[in-house]
């Protein structure tokens, strides 16, 4: 009985956390005080998050340092930050692409980082804001894929996994690297994966450090397609037509239906039906709803 009333609690505090935005893992409450990291990471700068939004409520944002093969400086982990408080608040948005500048996706954390900021204190900070941020960042109520060009490694590859869709271009590779280098993912990658993929594949993927490529990736359900093109112009044009199939429509219903998804991805079953009971609401007598049902639709 006791446990049954805390765990109903346990439900509605994170049902609650779901239905905000902006909201983050980790705070003061667990001891995390993000301003003391956020000024270690100004001091490294370079490189930049670019976002750009269409007139169809479609994002693209950029991870943009090429000459480290768009490794993340200190600077474009606060700038990630930024731009997903912006499509948090983005009311017309429907889907995102997230892509590597120069035809290659991202190499995780620049290692001149890491290796600045290497005391244990240091590196579990960075990793508790950057978990914090990818969260936010899974949570978007707008349909997001990562197109995958060239190579996603370390924090890269664990970047992929904080979208609902992965679409690899010929030639290119995911690969957890992070054994290499002494370490495990932190960026929430691991347990990103092992949603995903299962425990078994997703302890071979990252044990193993290997390289996944895309017919690889597509067998073990890690990625959704391999585009044909894979040249920056063509791909992200294939990128788009394929979410442009899920993201017809109204945004708030699309929005809607986002939010239901991650309900039932992240809430147990009980809390999970009120919330979607809850989503439901605000689309049932809905500009979408009413002008559909004026319409009298038959769906052949
Ligand atoms: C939990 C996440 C984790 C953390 O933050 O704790 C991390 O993400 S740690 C970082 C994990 N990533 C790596 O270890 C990547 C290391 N780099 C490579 O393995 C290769 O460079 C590769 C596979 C990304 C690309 O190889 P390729 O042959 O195509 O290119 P180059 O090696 O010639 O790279 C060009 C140039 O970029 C520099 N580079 C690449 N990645 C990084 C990086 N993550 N940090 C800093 N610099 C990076 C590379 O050293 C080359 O520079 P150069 O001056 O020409 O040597």
């Amino acid at each position: 009985m006791a446990v049954s009333f805390w765990n109903n609690l346990l439900q509605i505090t994170k049902n609650r956390v779901l239905q905000q935005r902006g909201v983050s893992l980790y705070n003061y409450t667990h001891g995390f005080e993000e301003h003391v990291i956020k000024k270690k990471l100004e001091q490294f700068a370079g490189g930049s998050i670019n976002l750009s939004k269409d007139g169809n409520g479609i994002g693209v944002l950029t991870v943009n340092n090429p000459r480290l093969m768009n490794a993340f400086t200190g600077t474009m982990m606060l700038e990630l930050q930024e731009k997903v408080t912006e499509l948090e608040n983005w009311k017309e948005g429907k889907g995102l692409i997230i892509r590597g500048a120069e035809n290659t996706f991202c190499s995780g954390s620049d290692l001149n980082v890491v290796k600045a900021l290497s005391s244990m204190q240091d590196g579990v900070n960075t990793c508790m804001f950057i978990r914090n941020t990818l969260t936010r960042l899974m949570r978007l109520p707008l349909i997001s894929v990562a197109l995958v060009q060239g190579k996603a490694v370390g924090g890269g590859a664990e970047l992929t996994t904080a979208c609902d869709f992965r679409l690899m271009t010929p030639g290119s590779e995911i690969r957890f690297v992070h054994k290499e280098i002494g370490l495990v993912p932190g960026w929430g990658g691991a347990t990103r994966l092992v949603q995903l993929i299962g425990s078994g594949n997703a302890l071979k993927l990252l044990s193993g450090a290997l390289k996944v490529d895309p017919e690889r990736a597509v067998s073990l359900r890690l990625a959704e397609e391999i585009l044909p093109s894979s040249d920056e112009t063509g791909s992200l044009e294939e990128a788009c037509t394929w979410l442009n199939q899920y993201t017809k429509g109204p945004a708030e219903v699309i929005q809607a239906m986002k939010k239901v998804v991650i309900a039932g991805r992240e809430l147990h079953l009980e809390a999970a039906l009120r919330e979607e009971k809850d989503i439901f609401g605000t689309v049932w007598g809905g500009p979408a709803h009413v002008q559909a049902l004026a319409q009298r639709p038959k769906h052949k």
